[in-house]
């Protein structure tokens, strides 16, 4: 298929889109109908060249002018003065980005499953060309959040960053916990309503959140982390019955990603974790409903921060995607010297998950006789894990000991600040006692900000 003749004004910034699925075609949408509020807003006439599609027939959110579909994503790359990259994936996406910063093209994108396996080498490969390399819609769909940490917090030292970062996950729990939906009808109503990836297996195993927590660990911390470094859980296990004897103690189970930098009794370095997490319905990350997300921000001087929207669906990414499209646009107009997008003066190496610190929730069936609770509590004892409170459901609370209840003898712990690596060997020892009949579930619990 061909593509419209280039401009002919040297003044105007040609764009070439690839991809026009959920995103995509939103992008489209922005770039034909308000091409003079963006071309106001650069300052300089911008043009969509053209979009790059598999199948030029097939249906979109948005009908696109059909001069502008192509089949040869990388001919428009060769013609375009900016390259927004919205396929998705590894390849062709990869290829196709760097095809374009090899010849000084100003790439935005939002694969963030690129991004946390091959940013180091695409921001190599931009340096050295001079290209610039944006993707804000990677992480939080439509809220700023990578450039308040890339530029308001770069006088700072950032020591958290904890968040609801991936809008599937937080749509399907939400839905189970406020409407006790079944988990595939709620998987099924965020796919159709555009916040899951394509193969939603990447968001309900954590690995779309693990992404996310890569590039955010990358920026706040300026070393560079890659997905591999992120120790990752999904929601798969998360029962019904995880939900609702969470909220019968007060909890709520929300999948977060948290990368934070450890000192205490070793050399820096930062552990980056995803997985389901109980938090208390007073936590502010607790009241975050639906398709949203939220990311709270801990920094030296700063405080806390917490950023808060829309985290997925094709409208508000593609605000995202526009806000970084205008930002590089004005650079291309105006060149000034670019710093590298990932700093890189810090030697912070990832640490593995035994370093961890957390609280968690041990749930689990216990013999329905005396001395249960003690020989419990001398467990955790032993390997220097207290206790914050222990409850048996239908039965009172109590400090230390447990009444009987009609309901059996179901005991739920919550302990204080532990290592993961003593919070491992405390559930293998209480697995192997005979007053412990099974233990249902073990999550960890965040209790401050
Ligand atoms: N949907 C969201 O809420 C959201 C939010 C933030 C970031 N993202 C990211 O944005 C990107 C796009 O997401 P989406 O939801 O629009 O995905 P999508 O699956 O709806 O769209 C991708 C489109 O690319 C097309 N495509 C595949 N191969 C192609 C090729 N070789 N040439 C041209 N087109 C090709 C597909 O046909 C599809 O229409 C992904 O990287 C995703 O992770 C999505
Ligand atoms: N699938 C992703 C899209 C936004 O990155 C999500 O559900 O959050
Ligand atoms: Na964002």
């Amino acid at each position: 298929m061909a593509l419209p003749p280039q401009s002919t004004s040297s003044e105007t910034i040609t764009i070439g889109l690839l991809g026009a699925g959920n995103v995509g075609a939103q992008v489209a949408k922005t770039l034909v109908e308000e091409r003079e509020l963006i071309s106001a807003r650069v300052g300089t006439p911008v043009r969509l060249l053209g979009v790059a599609v598999r199948d030029p027939e097939a249906p979109r959110d948005w009908r696109i002018p059909g001069e502008l579909l192509t089949t040869d994503a990388e001919a428009l790359v060769d013609r375009s003065d900016l390259v927004i990259e919205l396929i998705g994936g590894m390849e062709p996406a990869s290829a196709l980005i760097e095809r374009a910063l090899r010849r000084g093209a100003a790439v935005v994108t939002g694969n963030k499953a690129l991004l946390a396996s091959r940013g180091a080498a695409l921001n190599a490969i931009a340096a050295e060309t001079g290209a610039l390399l944006r993707f804000e819609a990677s992480v939080g769909g439509a809220i700023p959040i990578l450039r308040p940490i890339e530029e308001s917090l770069s006088g700072d030292r950032i020591t958290k960053v904890m968040g609801i970062v991936n809008g599937t996950t937080n749509y399907v729990l939400d839905q189970m916990d406020t409407t006790g939906a079944a988990f595939d009808d709620a998987l099924e109503e965020a796919q159709k309503l555009g916040y899951a990836e394509a193969d939603p297996t990447a968001d309900v195993a954590g690995l779309d959140a693990a992404a996310k927590a890569a590039i955010l660990g990358t920026l706040a911390f300026h070393a560079p982390f890659s997905f591999d470094d992120v120790y990752c859980e999904g929601i798969t296990e998360v029962t019904r019955d995880d939900i609702e004897a969470a909220a019968a103690s007060g909890y709520v189970v929300k999948l977060l990603a948290i990368a934070e930098k450890h000192t205490r009794n070793q050399a820096p370095g930062v552990v980056l974790r995803v997985h389901p997490t109980l938090l208390p319905r007073t936590h502010p990350l607790a009241s975050v409903r639906g398709a949203f997300n939220a990311v709270f921000v801990v920094a030296e001087n700063a405080g806390e921060l917490m950023f808060y929207g829309q985290g997925a669906g094709g409208r508000p990414t593609s605000s995202a995607i526009m806000g970084d499209v205008v930002a590089v646009a004005r650079r291309l107009r105006t060149p000034v010297p670019e710093a590298p997008t990932i700093s890189r003066e810090v030697h912070l190496p990832p640490l593995p998950l035994d370093k961890a610190t957390t609280q968690y929730y041990i749930d689990m069936e216990v013999a329905d006789r005396e001395g249960v609770i003690a020989e419990i509590a001398r467990v955790l004892a032993d390997h220097h894990v207290s206790i914050e409170s222990m409850r048996q459901p239908g039965s009172v609370t109590v400090e230390g000991e447990v009444e009987d209840s009609d309901n059996g003898a179901k005991v739920q712990v919550v302990t204080h600040l532990a290592t993961e690596k003593d919070l491992r060997e405390t559930v293998e020892e209480l697995r192997g006692l005979d007053v412990v009949k099974t233990v249902n579930s073990v999550l960890r619990v965040e209790v401050e900000k």
